[in-house]
């Protein structure tokens, strides 16, 4: 079982004390993109990395039984088998290619342990659960509350709760913090919960470090950018900050928080950026799926484009890939 934040208390000192620049951000996110040049074999050793650490999710609103269970036969077997064959893995069950978890709404974890289960996967891949009135947060806290208990008692492992935005907009850091804390209480004593902030609706910088700070004194075992439906989602210089935040609460606590991008990754390239950031920003320990992890609808089928073109050397016809 993965680790979990037991949190702290609130430090408005800390949060006071913030200060980021933009520029300052901008600028550190290039020199960190521009200090590594990937040759091919190790390209391909990021793109796999990067399979491990999917949510593979699916957050529609058609979603049915069978779309859910299909995703989690993808999570299961992300590649096709002729392409691990090549870059040298059997495929078999317990090929440890596999997405780290797939994410659905509340409604859908049932659907989507049965597969797992079906699959004799169940312990290998986690079902996370989206909740709190994803993805807008604007809910009473009793039904937030309530939901994240529903998804928990359905099965899921993790629970990916979303903030109320307006609370960190007006300021009202205890109150964030307090709702932060009864969702984890919520979560019970296994579930693992990631906290998305939806930096692209928080305003400034300095809100969304504040934010990263007291999602992690209330418990959050992860932070996570953004729910996929703003209009400005996952973005480097976000998460720059947010791993500045996770590496000060580290340095301070000595406990590590995961990062979670989510939102509009959609290409092994935006893959490997975010694994170089996390790697110069907050080190190898947190290159590994208990620490960070991908949330996407749409990025594996680019990686498998990427891997074939690193194996053959040749941009691939369309006919050459599989639709699952
Ligand atoms: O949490 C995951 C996000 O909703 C996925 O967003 P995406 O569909 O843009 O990949």
């Amino acid at each position: 079982m993965l680790e979990r934040n037991p949190g702290c208390e609130l430090d408005l000192g800390w949060l006071n004390s913030v200060n980021i620049n933009l520029n300052a951000v901008n600028t550190a996110v290039e020199d960190i993109l521009n200090s590594r040049d990937l040759k091919n074999d190790y390209r391909t050793a990021w793109l796999l990395k990067a399979v491990t650490c999917i949510d593979l999710t699916t957050l529609g609103g058609d979603d049915t039984p069978s779309n859910v269970s299909r995703l989690c036969y993808k999570a299961a077997k992300p590649l096709p088998e002729d392409l691990l064959n090549q870059l040298g893995f059997d495929y078999r069950p317990d090929c440890p290619i596999r997405t780290a978890a797939v994410c659905v709404y509340p409604s859908r974890v049932e659907d989507a342990v049965k597969t797992l289960k079906k699959l004799k996967l169940n312990d290998k891949i986690n079902v996370a659960s989206v909740a709190t009135g994803f993805p807008s947060g604007q809910m009473p806290l009793k039904t937030r509350v309530e939901e994240i208990k529903y998804a928990v008692e359905k099965g899921a492992t993790e629970i990916d709760i979303v903030i109320d935005r307006s609370l960190v907009l007006t300021g009202q850091w205890e109150v964030l913090y307090q709702e932060i804390q009864q969702m984890k209480e919520a979560c019970g004593s296994t579930a693992h919960m990631k906290t998305i902030l939806a930096t692209g609706e928080l305003a400034t910088l300095n809100n969304v470090y504040k934010a990263s700070l007291v999602a992690m004194m209330a418990g959050s075992d992860f932070i996570k950018t953004s729910t996929g439906k703003e209009s400005i989602n996952a973005t480097l210089p976000f998460g720059l900050v947010m791993s500045r935040a996770i590496r000060e609460y580290y340095e301070k606590f000595n406990y590590k928080v995961g990062l979670k991008p989510a939102g509009g990754i959609r290409t092994g390239r935006d893959a490997i950026s975010w694994l170089i950031m996390v790697k110069e920003v907050l080190g190898n320990d947190w290159l590994t799926n208990k620490l960070f992890r991908f949330g996407a609808s749409g990025l594996l089928s680019d990686i498998e484009h990427n891997l074939y073109g690193n194996i053959t050397k040749s941009y691939p016809a369309p006919y050459e890939f599989t639709m699952g």
